[in-house]
């Protein structure tokens, strides 16, 4: 069963900074090394992985020679600045010694909640792992302060699950597994070896965190593992220290701690689509469009479109109509109203002539559309 949900899929793999740091005091670059050859190695066995990582904060405060984490947001800021220059240049050497390319993706809230950068994010995630790179996640923290701030990597890695559809979210951490109580007080305690993401009972099981480099403990990592499983993803809680761990994971071994989702990727992501938006706009479609949608479950394209209404942004949700006006289907339109109504009836090859640019080929992607 374990195997089932570490096959080839997406992967968002989450490493904090106790994992990468030598116990904070800067970056350990044998442990980003020996990282880096795991996931090289799940690459190679068919799987794209994004990885969410931490660390710019410690990495920050040895190059300024601060020994203390300072309490002042604004100097944490300037830490992390300094420090993601050299978590990225960490990230890029060791995987250049394998021929693989990295990105750097720093994200805030907004740039999540927001519908248009939201889907501006996923295209270019979704282009980086195309092109086989691997995306090196982490919080926008110059820019981000207070209800911008995810706050910790754990709920970071939890919504880049839900953007780029993964199949497993990886969270790895200091202790083996999540346990039914937390270990630090209760010895006692036992491994919780799977469990459904929507069990109420976690909650009393989850406590904060107990390390001095930690943030959210065990709390924030149950949140996150119910943000990934909104889009489907199964999240494994493990710990960091174990010997190739994401190698074994892969290979389905008895481990850490598996938090399943209640849904399938798609089915989720299209309930959740059809039950959060409100609808802003309508795309008058043809018969030959109706069908495919209905029979085939393919993407809408704008040349079985012929008519557009209402005022919408690239990322809303549409209504797709029949002439008569039969609602047919949902999604998010991936062309603001006044590109749809330019682009309407034309072949995705014309988008360019017309507009100046392609954002996506399809009008309304497949993934993102609900029949109803
Ligand atoms: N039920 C639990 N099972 C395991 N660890 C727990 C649990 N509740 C709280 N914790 C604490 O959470 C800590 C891990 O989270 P955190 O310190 O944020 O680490 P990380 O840096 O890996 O994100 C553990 O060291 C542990 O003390
Ligand atoms: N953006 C911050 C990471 C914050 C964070 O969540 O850290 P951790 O609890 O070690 O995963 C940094 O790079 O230092």
């Amino acid at each position: 069963m374990r195997a089932a949900h570490a096959g080839a899929g997406r992967w968002v793999v989450k490493i904090g900074s106790a994992l990468l740091t030598a116990c904070g005091a800067g970056l350990d670059m044998a442990a980003i090394n020996a990282w880096v050859a795991q996931l090289v190695r799940l690459r190679a066995q068919g799987r794209q992985v994004v990885v969410v990582s931490s660390g710019a904060v410690a990495e920050g405060m040895r190059r300024l020679g601060w020994e203390r984490r300072p309490d002042a947001i604004h100097d944490l800021q300037a830490a992390a600045a300094v420090g993601q220059m050299g978590l990225v240049q960490a990230w890029e050497s060791c995987f250049q010694t394998h021929g693989v390319h990295t990105a750097q993706v720093l994200l805030t809230h907004d740039d999540l909640a927001d519908r248009r950068r939201y889907l501006n994010a996923r295209s270019t995630l979704r282009t980086l792992l195309d092109l086989g790179v691997v995306p090196i996640v982490n919080e926008n923290d110059t820019v981000a302060f207070d209800e911008l701030r995810f706050g910790d990597n754990d709920t970071l890695g939890g919504l880049v699950a839900n953007l780029v559809e993964a199949k497993l979210l990886v969270l790895l951490t200091d202790r083996d597994a999540m346990y039914d109580a937390d270990p630090a007080q209760n010895p006692a305690a036992q491994r919780l070896a799977t469990a459904h993401t929507a069990d109420p009972a976690l909650d009393a099981m989850a406590g904060p965190s107990g390390g001095p480099l930690g943030r959210g403990g065990m709390q924030t990592k149950l949140r996150a593992a119910r943000l990934a499983a909104r889009s489907g993803a199964a999240t494994w809680i493990v710990g960091g220290a174990i010997e190739n761990v994401l190698t074994e994971l892969a290979e389905g071994a008895d481990i850490g701690t598996l938090l399943l989702p209640e849904q399938e990727p798609l089915q989720a992501r299209k309930l959740w689509l059809a039950g959060n938006l409100r609808v802003r706009g309508r795309l008058h479609i043809d018969a030959g469009a109706e069908r495919v949608l209905r029979q085939a479950g393919r993407s809408l394209l704008a040349v079985g479109v012929t008519a557009v209404e209402g005022d919408f942004r690239r990322g809303d949700l549409v209504a797709c109509v029949t002439a008569d006006g039969r609602e047919v289907a949902r999604g998010l339109c991936n062309y603001g109203a006044e590109e749809a109504r330019q682009i309407k009836g034309l072949p995705s090859s014309r988008f360019a002539e017309v507009l100046g640019y392609v954002d996506e080929p399809e009008l309304v992607h497949r993934d993102n559309l609900v029949l109803t």
